[in-house]
């Protein structure tokens, strides 16, 4: 699924009014209705609403829904923001419709005119929508800030009043929305953890926009969704033996820190490797070989970092440490092996202390950093669409593809493209999960996919391994060995 930009967004409602063909009033009547009929099926009929709308299109769909509300007999106030000016077309049509119903209908033109919100009413926030050019200010902020202190529950319309589409408005003055219904597809902005506050729980609506525009367009980024890994993952031939699936390496593990090693290992064995060696510690030798009986143990000084070259590819880091002794094992693996790799963790950690080594890294591995990891390496951003650029950039300039963990975790390819992964939940949010991804896309690594294809199928396999887990037990109580665990089924849902 793509990931459009405002312009786009605009540009795809044009196409649908020109071909298929359909008035804009009648658009928006379709957008507002599948709001309303969202709210009848999640316990929202019979009750009491507070619409705010503003003066353009966003402000339209809210007076739709209000009408609609209104002739099934709930009670509905509706406050029109004054901006100085008559309104969209569209805007003043539905203004006109809802005068025929039994919907109050109140002007706000200035601060007097904001008074309190009845407790039990639930609030619908038209003000603003993907229109918005400026931060919302003066009486906009104002009646922003008097509809988040009222404690209501707010539903807001295609996106929170005051959020840009697809850039930061970090520090402004948002709405703060139980629910976010928007239309058709993801906008950026629902994406970013910067946002979680005021987005609440996003609901995309089907409006019934054309896909042919969908093959015009070249989107800034793309959802990582099943259709996307079902294509990507091929099925296995009757003749094929081991070695079709490639061996890889791990090099993990250390004193007080194996378990990250055996996640990484129990993954890595259950993404469908062919054979796996594991480079540890001596004193890991027994809890490797207890607990990964399927794969092969390498100990020795250092982790044995000998004759790498027999390996289709390798994973470095789960808890390997920081001690300096590892720079030189990271140097003697990124010379033995020029081959795409996945380097995650400890190893990250070394190299933001040591960036020489960023430019050793093989091209097209993959590096896992979490949020923090990330800004060790290349530093801090001022916002999460900074960060996302930021990562773009240093995916090119160093032709690796940089896995950005996190609720939806991104993927920035040397190519410019950029990539969301719509899978997993916060139960995911605990120690040693990220073992489990390294472990994943290594695995498919070895299994002779793209870096591309083992990254964005790794991310998505080990979400929809966290929500198969969490709908079996909950999300509180999964821990890392739940997604290895649940794999298999993550794989069984793809087809
Ligand atoms: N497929 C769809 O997505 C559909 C979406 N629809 C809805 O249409 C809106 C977009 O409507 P639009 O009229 O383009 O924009 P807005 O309603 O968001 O904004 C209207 C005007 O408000 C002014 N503005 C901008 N920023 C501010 C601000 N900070 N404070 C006050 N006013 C502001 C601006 O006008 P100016 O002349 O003042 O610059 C905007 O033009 C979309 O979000 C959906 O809800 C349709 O229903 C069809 C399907
Ligand atoms: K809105």
């Amino acid at each position: 699924m793509q990931i459009f930009a405002t312009e786009q967004i605009r540009a795809w409602d044009e196409y649908t009014i020109r071909h298929e063909p359909i008035a804009s009033v009648d658009l928006m009547e379709r957008a507002a209705t599948a709001c309303y009929e969202w709210l009848l099926q999640h316990h929202y009929k019979g009750r009491s609403f507070s619409i705010f709308c503003g003066k353009g299109n966003n402000g339209g769909d809210g007076l739709v829904i209000a009408r609609l509300l209104a002739q099934s007999n709930h009670s509905v106030t509706v406050y029109i923001l004054e901006f100085g000016h008559k309104g969209t077309e569209d805007f003043q049509i539905n203004l006109a419709r809802l005068h025929e119903t039994a919907a109050s209908i109140l002007f706000i033109s200035s601060n007097e005119a904001i008074h309190p919100i009845p407790s039990q009413d639930v609030v619908i926030d038209a003000l603003l929508g993907s229109g918005i050019n400026r931060p919302a200010d003066g009486l906009t902020a104002e009646l922003i800030q008097h509809i988040n202190n009222s404690g209501n529950e707010v539903i807001a319309i295609d996106i929170p009043s005051g959020l840009y589409v697809d850039h930061s408005a970090k520090g402004n003055i948002v709405i703060k929305a139980r629910h976010t219904l928007s239309f058709q597809c993801f906008k950026p902005a629902f994406l970013m953890p910067e946002n979680a506050e005021s987005i609440g729980d996003v609901h995309l609506l089907d409006i019934g926009l054309l896909p042919g525009f969908l093959e015009q367009q070249a989107a800034p980024f793309q959802l990582v969704d099943q259709a996307m890994v079902s294509a990507i993952i091929r099925p296995r031939n009757p003749f094929d033996h081991k070695g079709d699936y490639g061996h890889a390496a791990i090099i993990a593990g250390s004193y007080g820190m194996m378990g990250a090693a055996v996640l990484c290992a129990r993954a890595c064995l259950r993404s469908g490797v062919g054979k796996l060696t594991c480079h540890i510690p001596t004193q890991g030798y027994t809890i490797m070989q207890v607990s990964a009986p399927e794969a092969m143990c390498r100990t020795g000084e250092n982790h044995s970092p000998h004759e790498l070259e027999k390996y289709d590819t390798i994973g470095v880091g789960p808890g390997l440490g920081t001690h300096v002794e590892n720079f030189d094992l990271l140097n003697s693996v990124f010379e033995q092996n020029r081959r795409p790799m996945v380097i995650d963790a400890d190893a990250l950690n070394l190299i933001g202390q040591e960036k020489a080594l960023l430019k050793q890294i093989p091209p097209g591995s993959i590096i896992t950093p979490h949020p923090k990891e990330f800004e060790r390496l290349f530093g801090k951003t001022a916002n999460d669409y900074d960060r996302i650029q930021l990562a773009l950039q240093k995916a090119a300039e160093y032709n690796i593809y940089i896995v950005l963990k996190g609720r939806y975790t991104f993927i920035a390819s040397p190519d410019g493209r950029g990539y969301f992964n719509s899978s997993g939940n916060p139960g995911m949010a605990t120690g040693g999960t990220g073992d489990v991804l390294t472990g994943i896309i290594t695995g498919l690594l070895a299994q002779k996919y793209s870096s591309l294809h083992a990254a964005l199928a790794g991310v998505f396999l080990h979400g929809r391994s966290g929500d198969l887990a969490a709908a079996y037990s909950s999300q509180p109580s999964l821990i890392a060995s739940d997604l290895i665990e649940f794999l298999g089924q993550a794989y069984q849902s793809l087809t």
